[in-house]
């Protein structure tokens, strides 16, 4: 995932931050205070408490002949302990009484069990097929709920109830979803839409719509579907609970649970590959489901390419900000990470040893006795790359007469998604395909494929897995692809080769041991099953080796741990987190305050404080209108009311130019401080500048040169040159491109030939910004201050102040220079080698331009004094301009002498626009929040307010 900037809000939690938080959320003393180090932990506890199951286990029963979670005799077969559904081989139950159990309510479209009806009252269950539920099956350390549809509609009530009854054995809560919700829901959306876009098929084309009626009926039916879910799942939860929603089937459940509750600790994984953005921006609806997956607290992938596609949708989609961690939204972090999912393994090599296996694989040994067997294990969809794989066996026939009679591929394909057209299709091509191949290379006593459209029950897995000679699984794409694990693990003793697409999620774990291979590449595939059938056994041993290891460790029962392990954690980061961030501005106490104020001071910012927002929800704003701001038209009488009032000093602090300030606030009655307090201007006077004369700008083409570079490679970045800085912006160019370049640049900047320059470089959220060294608003604020108090002949001190803006961090000092006990700020931070020869007078004249207020109240020098120098005109840059001395704000003392500032700490407002950590004591959403207040100032009780 993409980085950040120090900027964009990256400010490290400080250690009494993360004290308080962590007592304030029962966080056990010596729990570590980085989400890593609390994780590793996790882990370590993890483990010892395994190892004490598994000397249990030694020293236990051994059960394996009650196990027969997969058979499909028509007998619920799946065994279950008090934590839910297990699969009989669960250690017992004083084996991990260390740890308390987590509560986890599982929801999934598909229940792990499917429910066929006997009766009215009667009920049959049946275990479903999928990795998914294979994969929960293998989960055992949880006092786990399962929430989901049993697979058949049940339009009454007696059979609801009564299937409730015998699911609520098994711990299992059905969801009753109606024909026509499952038509549209499962048939259509999940399966029709979402399927084939997830693993790179397309959208479907209108005709293929008009047989599952609209897009827009089936995206209803799916959210409603969710919506029932959500419901099941609200009655059920109990505080504490963990609820993990499963798979694509269920986008809209996060945000359902946290309309519920916020509290509720939501997890989501998805099960199938997440596409590249450009696939998923095709969709319709991509930026409702992306928003409402992003309600979880923690969002889960097989692989990291797929979580990083995730991202990228979030930020390329959205305009989100995409970090390390995850997705961020106005400071709120939804975690993106992947956990590769994994097997029971222990479970495939124990069934191995059942002496009706054995005697299973006795029988597949005699029936193919004097052949190599090839498997292939698949639902049958289209996903599964079946034709791709029939028709590389064919060229492999073809290719190498002397394999004739001598392999056979044993292709077993699950039916599945029978309802819809497109899996019907696939079945009648596929079945083709099986009869030409077996008609062109059969014999009178032997056919090359045997194909059954069937599953089969676990014990025939098993045994099939383990005589196998070579697997082949051709996925055109797959989210992981279990049935890769499931033969590595039953290969102890064969040590068979796997041929594996690369487009399979296993392939990022088997890759070393299989041979990988691109399903579309039908020679390849073709010359791969040679290679394998003719490997030697020392490299077929030497391939097992590795994947079995993998396969061993990385277990289905670690991927659901490490997932709800990272999910409470997220919600101890989160709170951490929040803890930084300032509350919402106490409009009322602040015009409270305001109403009673005898001398106002008001400091705006500019951009994206006064200016009307551009952004249109799920677009990123508009370019042109950006690059010329313009003040709100909605600000133009408030703000006049504001300016007109005489015991309010109203002060636009700004980036922007002279030439911007002018044209939008030249009207009003007010200060302006261009160029971060470089330029003043009373509206009723000319430009004053407290630029040195001999400030050196030269750097200025240099750094223009850089820019321009840098923007004719970057589409849609710009750049502007204002008087005392450079500024190249891209938040309109391709995301992460702007992010490469600017990492490129703010390289060169620092070191390239240039570095030696006086200048800071200042790195903004999608800008690069290059000033004069030393310039950041907190430190003119001094200068402006003294030459405001001074030309207005203030006799009152100053006993309100509101500052208002969306500054980079750097200039968040403005912040801080207010606050009445703030320890002095070190120096601002920069990279300029010749500080001095381009300070500006105040800096050097003033020792504390930092703007610690401790040492302005040394303050001594009364306001009748006349200051030095007075007003010089200079003809600088933009003649004519006025030089002022600056009088160092913090030493000025009213006449009677007493502080210019009068500011108790509760009368002073500072306030963040639209950021989520800031310096500034409290937050605005948005400039439309900037606009309310400025309203809500200068409306008729705020005046009448002043009067009393
Ligand atoms: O429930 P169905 O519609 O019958 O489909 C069966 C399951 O298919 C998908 O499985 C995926 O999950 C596996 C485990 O994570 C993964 O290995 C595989 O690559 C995926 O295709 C689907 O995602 C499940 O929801 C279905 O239940
Ligand atoms: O006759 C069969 C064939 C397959 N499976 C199981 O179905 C799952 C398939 O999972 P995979 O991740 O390979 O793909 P999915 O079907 O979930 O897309 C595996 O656990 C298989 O053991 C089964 O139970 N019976």
């Amino acid at each position: 995932m993409s980085s950040s900037s120090p900027q964009d809000g990256g400010i490290p939690l400080s250690n009494s931050v993360v004290s308080e938080a962590m007592s304030r959320y029962n966080l056990a003393p010596g729990t570590p205070r980085t989400r890593l180090a609390r994780l590793i932990r996790e882990r370590e506890l993890r483990r010892i408490s395994r190892s004490g199951s598994v000397e249990d286990i030694s020293g236990g029963v051994n059960r394996e002949e009650d196990f027969s979670p997969f058979s499909n005799d028509g007998e619920s077969s799946i065994y279950f302990n008090e934590e839910g559904l297990t699969d009989g081989i669960a250690s017992e139950d004083g084996e991990r009484e260390a740890r308390p159990k987590q509560r986890l309510l599982v929801v999934a479209n598909r229940l792990p069990v499917s429910a066929v009806r006997k009766g009215e009252e009667t009920w049959q269950l049946e275990v479903s097929v999928g990795g998914l539920v294979s994969a929960l099956l293998g989960v055992n350390d949880f006092e786990a709920r399962w929430i989901g549809w049993a697979g058949v509609n049940v339009p009454d009530e007696v059979g609801q109830r009564a299937l409730s009854r015998a699911l609520a054995e098994k711990r299992c809560i059905p969801v009753f979803l109606d024909e026509e919700i499952v038509h549209q829901y499962y048939n259509g959306y999940c399966n029709n839409i979402l399927w084939p876009l997830f693993h790179y098929l397309g959208l479907p084309q209108e005709d293929r719509l008009a047989t599952t009626r609209s897009f827009q009926s089936q995206f209803d039916a799916y959210k409603k579907a969710n919506q029932m879910f959500a419901d099941v799942v609200s009655k059920h939860y109990e505080e504490g609970d963990v609820v993990w929603c499963h798979d694509y089937h269920l986008m809209f459940l996060p945000k359902y649970l946290k309309e519920h509750s916020v509290d509720i600790k939501v997890g989501w994984f998805l099960h199938t590959p997440f596409p590249s953005s450009e696939i998923h921006r095709t969709l319709p609806s991509r930026s409702e489901l992306l928003r409402s997956v992003l309600a979880a607290d923690l969002v889960g992938f097989h692989t990291y390419d797929y979580a990083r596609h995730f991202v990228s949708a979030c930020t390329r989609i959205l305009g989100l900000e995409g970090t390390p961690e995850g997705v961020e939204d106005q400071g709120k972090l939804t975690r993106v990470a992947a956990f590769p999912i994994g097997i029971d393994a222990d479970r495939f090599t124990r069934a191995l040893e059942l002496p009706q296996v054995q005697q299973h694989m006795r029988e597949l040994m005699g029936r193919f006795a004097g052949r190599k067997l090839m498997l292939g294990v698949d639902r049958l969809d289209m996903i599964k790359g079946i034709p791709q794989k029939l028709l590389a066996f064919e060229k492999f026939l073809e290719e190498n007469p002397r394999w004739h009679d001598k392999v056979i591929l044993l292709q077993i394909a699950v039916p599945t998604r029978t309802d819809v057209p497109e899996y019907q299709k696939l079945t009648s091509e596929v079945h083709e395909i099986v009869g030409r191949i077996n008609g062109r290379f059969g014999t009178l006593t032997a056919v090359p494929i045997h194909h059954l459209d069937r599953s089969l029950d676990f014990y025939a897995l098993c045994a099939l897995y383990a005589v196998t000679d070579v697997a082949l699984v051709t996925s055109l794409r797959d989210g992981m692809n279990l049935v890769s694990y499931e033969f590595v693990a039953c290969q102890a003793e064969k040590k068979g080769v796997l041929i594996l697409s690369e487009f399979a999620g296993a392939a990022q774990s088997l890759g070393a041991g299989a041979i990988l291979v691109n399903p579309w590449n039908i020679t390849e595939v073709a010359a791969s099953i040679c290679y394998a059938l003719e490997m030697p056994a020392e490299e077929r041993e030497k391939r097992h080796k590795h994947n079995f290891t993998h396969v061993t460790t990385h277990t289905s029962q670690e991927w659901a741990e490490t997932f709800v392990s990272e999910l409470n954690d997220t919600i101890v980061e989160a709170q951490l987190r929040t803890k930084q961030v300032p509350p919402p501005l106490p409009v009322d106490l602040a015009l409270d305050h305001y109403k009673r104020a005898g001398n106002r001071l008001i400091i705006l910012g500019f951009n994206a404080t006064l200016t009307e927002a551009a952004d249109n929800p799920g677009r990123r704003g508009d370019q042109i209108r950006e690059m010329e701001p313009k003040l709100h038209p909605d600000l133009k009488e408030p703000l006049k009311k504001l300016c007109n009032d005489p015991t309010t000093t109203v002060v636009i602090l700004s980036g922007s130019t002279r030439i911007s300030l002018d044209e939008n606030f030249g009207e009003f009655d007010m200060y302006l401080a261009a160029e971060n307090g470089m330029f003043l201007r009373s509206t009723r006077g000319k430009w004053m500048t407290t630029m040195p004369e001999n400030l050196n700008m030269d750097w200025v083409d240099s750094v223009k040169h850089v820019f321009e570079y840098f923007t004719e490679r970057t589409p849609r970045s710009h750049f502007e040159v204002r008087e005392t800085s450079v500024v190249w912006n891209y938040k309109y160019a391709d995301i992460e491109f702007g992010r490469l370049q600017a990492r490129d640049m703010l390289q060169h900047l620092w070191t390239g030939p240039i570095s030696n320059a006086s200048l800071d470089v200042v790195q903004g959220g999608r800008s690069v910004e290059v000033r004069a060294v030393g310039v950041t608003k907190g430190a003119a604020i001094d200068r402006i201050l003294g030459e405001i108090v001074h030309q207005q002949m203030m006799r009152e001190p100053i006993d309100y102040v509101l500052c208002v803006g969306h500054f980079l961090g750097k200039d968040e000092d403005i912040y801080t220079f207010f606050e009445p006990e703030l320890p002095c700020d070190p120096p601002v931070a920069t990279r300029a080698s010749s500080v001095d020869a381009v300070q500006p007078n105040a800096l050097r004249m003033s020792p504390l331009s930092n703007g610690c207020r401790a040492s302005r109240n040394k303050a001594h020098r009364p306001l009748s004094d006349k200051r030095p120098g007075n007003h010089h005109h200079h003809h600088h840059h933009h003649p004519p301009l006025t030089t002022w001395q600056p009088l160092a704000f913090d030493k000025l003392l009213l006449h009677e002498g007493s502080s210019v500032l009068d500011l108790k700490g509760d009368n002073y407002f500072s306030c963040a626009v639209g950021r989520k950590r800031s310096k500034a004591r409290y937050l605005l959403g948005s400039t439309d929040e900037v606009v309310a207040l400025i309203k809500q100032l200068v409306e008729p009780q705020a005046e009448l307010g002043q009067a009393v």
